[in-house]
């Protein structure tokens, strides 16, 4: 379970990016995390895999807190960045080792579990290459395989299908809804309404840092007017006063 307890951040004194978030994400769930540009996905999860710091309140994931307990806590997730330019100079397969070091998996189980990813994303014969020759695409699945080498529990995903060619797509959202069928959290972010509506359990919109809905698909839905598509709520929930 991931929990925001009345999670604030504000940058240099005056922007709030994120404003007292309190957010529930429950084992089995996919939740996607819509909001407009600058609304503050990026920020909460930055501060949810610890790489930024709130100003105010907490963060836990499966019981462990990001901020006096951030190596366990850290152990608890896979996560990929929205902008997946790292690690150039490696090449692939040296990446992929090198997140198994850092999350210290075997290397009979690390061989297995690499073979298996690159057979699904059809990165086996780009392995030997060096990253700064990837596509953006297969910068992100590299990136992707690289945060599931230690099989994580909670995965966290900032706007994972963006670049991804669409059979790519597809296996990352079958792979997310098996993860989360086995009992674990998926958190993910998009502009993209589509992707949330087809694929998530629950969603949270979010616009100038305040959550403004956290429920299922179909409380979204109830929440329109007849008639109004899905886009005119969120158009609704995240325009300018
Ligand atoms: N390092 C920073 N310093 C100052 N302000 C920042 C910084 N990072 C983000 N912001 C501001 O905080 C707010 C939230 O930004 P954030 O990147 O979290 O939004 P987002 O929802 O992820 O947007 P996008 O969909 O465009 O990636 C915006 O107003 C943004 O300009």
């Amino acid at each position: 379970m991931i929990s925001f307890k009345n999670v604030t951040k504000v940058y240099g004194g005056t922007v709030k990016a994120v404003d007292n978030l309190t957010l529930d994400l429950y084992p089995g769930e996919i939740y996607g995390f819509l909001g407009p540009n600058g609304a503050g996905k990026t920020t909460s999860i930055k501060m949810l895999t610890g790489i930024l710091r709130q100003d105010s309140g907490e963060i836990t994931i499966n019981g462990k807190n990001m901020l006096t307990d951030p190596l366990e806590a850290k152990k608890e997730f896979g996560y990929v960045p929205d902008n997946p330019d790292m690690f150039l100079r490696l090449k692939g397969i040296e990446f992929l080792n090198f997140m198994g070091d850092i999350y210290q998996v075997p290397g009979d189980v690390r061989k297995e579990r690499i073979e298996s990813l690159s057979r699904r994303f059809d990165m086996e014969s780009a392995l030997g290459d060096s990253i700064s020759g990837y596509s953006h695409g297969m910068r992100q699945k590299i990136v992707l395989m690289g945060a599931l080498v230690h099989e994580p529990s909670a995965w966290i995903l900032d706007e994972p299908m963006t670049g991804l060619d669409p059979k790519s797509s597809y296996m990352l959202k079958e792979m997310m809804r098996d993860h989360a069928d086995k009992g674990n959290v998926v958190f993910f972010s998009t502009h993209v309404l589509e992707v949330a509506e087809k694929l998530c359990d629950k969603v949270g919109i979010i616009n100038k840092g305040k959550l403004m809905f956290s429920g299922t698909m179909e409380e979204l839905r109830q929440l329109a007017k007849e008639n109004e598509s899905l886009e005119n709520i969120f158009l609704e929930m995240t325009k300018d006063e």
